[in-house]
């Protein structure tokens, strides 16, 4: 179990998973009180670019950049940079990349907070898609080994290059604790209330589990964004979180 004390408000971040700035907007305005961050993905990104990152920041509201960087080390780092400075609160870029680029990416985001007079954000590698499980790792992406054995192996490789933490399905917690330790971050997307759908999410864990086994944060999109009353939605998440 992580030590890193946090309400449950804190651990909880959106994914504003949505086509369109306006849409996001009004999500964040609905839920900026309830939320510890705002997680901008692919899509919003890819539809609004900085933009979408300004909204949640001027309604005070943390950041996560979501992008997943995969590309050679020179060019990981530019962009890493380019995301620190508009002043995001946490990013990620994929451990597959290797140990070069991600000891670049972490020397990018250091160099460049520090230019910038602020604390570096966090930076987190990406192990295992939670959307894939043991047979599509082996049989479509190829590796061999067992999914577990994987996203500790990427956890130990991103904490030896002085990344803050990972992104992995709350099921591989315990593992990672062991490997990692109390204090090593992870964030844990694939969260799905007791009876909620998993759409293309292969490795799910309830909110109160994965709080249980020592996530760091919690990442929820389409249960919150997919419900009548995101409010509703999000404060019953916390409850369930704060009842632990
Ligand atoms: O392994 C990963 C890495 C990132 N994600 C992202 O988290 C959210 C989850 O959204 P839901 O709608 O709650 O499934 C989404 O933005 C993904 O891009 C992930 O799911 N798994």
């Amino acid at each position: 179990m992580s030590t890193t004390h946090k309400s449950a408000k804190d651990r909880l971040i959106v994914a504003l998973d949505v086509p369109e700035l306006a849409r996001a907007q009004e999500i964040v305005e609905k839920l900026a009180p309830f939320v510890g961050m705002f997680k901008v993905g692919l899509e919003l990104y890819s539809v609004a670019g900085p933009a979408a990152l300004k909204i949640i920041k001027e309604r005070g509201g943390r950041v996560f950049a979501d992008l997943k960087f995969h590309d050679i080390p020179n060019t990981v780092a530019g962009a890493v940079r380019a995301l620190v400075r508009h002043g995001v609160d946490m990013l990620n870029v994929h451990a597959a990349g290797g140990k070069e680029m991600l000891l670049m990416a972490r020397e990018a985001a250091e160099e460049e907070a520090a230019r910038q007079g602020r604390k570096p954000p966090l930076l987190i590698a990406v192990t295992v898609l939670t959307s894939l499980d043991t047979a599509s790792l082996k049989e479509d992406v190829g590796i061999e080994r067992s999914l577990e054995e994987q996203v500790v192996h990427w956890a130990l490789l991103a904490q030896r290059c002085g990344l803050n933490g990972v992104v992995a399905s709350a099921r591989e917690l315990e593992a990672i604790r062991k490997a990692c330790g109390p204090e090593f971050v992870v964030v844990t997307p694939g969260i799905r209330p007791t009876g909620a759908t998993p759409d293309d999410q292969r490795r799910v864990l309830t909110p109160a589990e994965a709080v249980r086994r020592g996530a760091t944060y919690l990442v929820v999109g389409r249960p919150v964004l997919s419900s009548p009353d995101p409010v509703a939605a999000v404060t019953s998440i916390l409850g369930e979180i704060g009842s632990i």
